[in-house]
């Protein structure tokens, strides 16, 4: 059996590739991130992700599968009762997520909210689930009058605070964050994300900045990445895997701007020496373009990605191998404007595997990949997953 001594892993947030059985449990019957894309284009120019053999996994309207793939190719579903990107992430890196996480689809109790005012010294505007670029338009400028913060959520267990940069310098939002965090530890609450929402602009123009920070919860067991760093082995997290996981078991965060600076700080990476895992989630795909159902600008997003491919593919070394998947879907078409429940995409290309990859059949849960790792690196595997290691020659 081959080992490799570095394993980059992408993950595409939000890039499903179909509904998972119980999709419907979730409100997302007939979902398709990619096929609906696709569809909605009359096809996509990722002549890339092609030969690697992105439309082998499955029948898409719109694309062609390859006669020979480049890469092991499958389809991988999550077991964990939830559609998020920690629970995505988790349990790609062994943790099944069996109580899903509390939501607020009410908003969050009034005495947590009473708490946090007193703490932070100023009022909440908000307080409801929301798009977050819609609640800027809505309750922005009544919050650059009045100092107050917008706080709202989503599908998800999140906690977010958006605040003018101008009016809350950040220093200050993420104090204000802290708090948050420190108040909705408590079981009662349990939320699993705070997130800084900071933004710029004048009422009717305001844009988002890449100030984003997010303060989660550390997982509630060992992942692979904690195996891996008392291992020794580097794990090197780009883009916000280091938020996702709290930092544990992370020997190296980097921070992005975008999805190119991501593919650029990959290649930065793939470029030094290493022994371990570069672990990196391109985020654009769900913030900009699924959360906001454009799927033109997903798909312009994911051509983009695919001519990125050929330099990743030449940064890897012999004994490199390369893992491409997705944490959820956030199918643009679907109603609403939550992730969806999917099978993410599976592509394993490594230069000293054979030239024509095989398939690797639908794996039952995202922790197969941790359990490869973990394989790969002689750590001890996670409680749940198969390795599909031996599979790759
Ligand atoms: O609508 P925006 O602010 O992008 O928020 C989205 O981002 C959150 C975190 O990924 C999701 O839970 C969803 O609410
Ligand atoms: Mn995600
Ligand atoms: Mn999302």
């Amino acid at each position: 059996m081959q080992h490799f001594s570095r394993i980059a892993l992408i993950v595409l947030d939000s890039v499903g590739i179909g509904a998972l059985p119980d999709a419907e449990k979730f409100n997302d019957k007939g979902v398709h991130t990619l096929g609906h894309i696709a569809e909605h284009q009359n096809g996509l120019s990722m002549p890339n992700m092609m030969k690697l053999g992105l439309a082998n996994i499955e029948p898409i309207q719109g694309l062609e599968p390859v006669a020979e793939p480049q890469a092991y190719f499958g389809k991988m579903a999550e077991i964990s009762k939830g559609k998020d990107t920690t629970t995505g992430h988790w349990e790609m890196m062994g943790i099944f997520t069996e109580i899903p996480f509390k939501t607020y689809p009410e908003g969050f109790p009034k005495e947590l909210i009473q708490e946090f005012e007193k703490r932070i010294g100023r009022k909440v505007l908000g307080n409801k689930v929301a798009s977050g670029t819609e609640i800027i338009d809505e309750l922005g400028e009544e919050h650059m009058k009045t100092g107050a913060v917008i706080v709202y959520t989503s599908a998800d267990s999140v906690f977010q605070i958006a605040a003018h940069e101008e009016i809350v310098p950040l220093e200050e939002l993420y104090h204000i964050c802290e708090v948050a965090r420190e108040l909705t530890l408590d079981e009662k609450y349990s939320v699993i994300r705070v997130i800084a929402r900071p933004f710029v602009g004048k009422p009717g123009h305001f844009t988002r900045t890449a100030n984003r920070r997010d303060y989660s919860v550390e997982p509630p067991e060992k992942t692979v990445l904690n195996r891996l760093a008392e291992a020794k082995k580097d794990v090197i997290a780009i883009g916000k895997i280091s938020d996702i996981f709290a930092g544990s078991g992370i020997t190296r965060a980097i921070h992005t701007q975008s999805n190119m600076d991501g593919v650029d700080k990959l290649l930065d990476t793939l470029a030094e020496p290493f022994h371990g895992l570069a672990f990196i989630n391109l985020v654009d795909f769900d913030s900009k373009y699924g959360h906001r159902r454009d799927p033109v600008g997903y798909a312009k997003a994911l051509e983009e990605f695919d001519t990125r491919v050929p330099e990743i593919l030449a940064a890897l070394q012999e004994n490199d191998l390369l893992i491409i998947t997705a944490d959820h879907g956030n199918d643009p078409t679907h109603h609403g404007t939550d992730h969806t429940r999917e099978y993410t995409p599976l592509l394993i290309y490594g230069r000293s595997l054979s030239p024509i990859g095989q398939s690797l059949g639908i794996r039952r849960t995202f922790a197969d990949l941790g359990a490869t790792i973990a394989e790969n690196f002689s750590v001890q595997a996670p409680k749940i997953g198969e390795s599909f290691l031996s599979h790759l020659k």
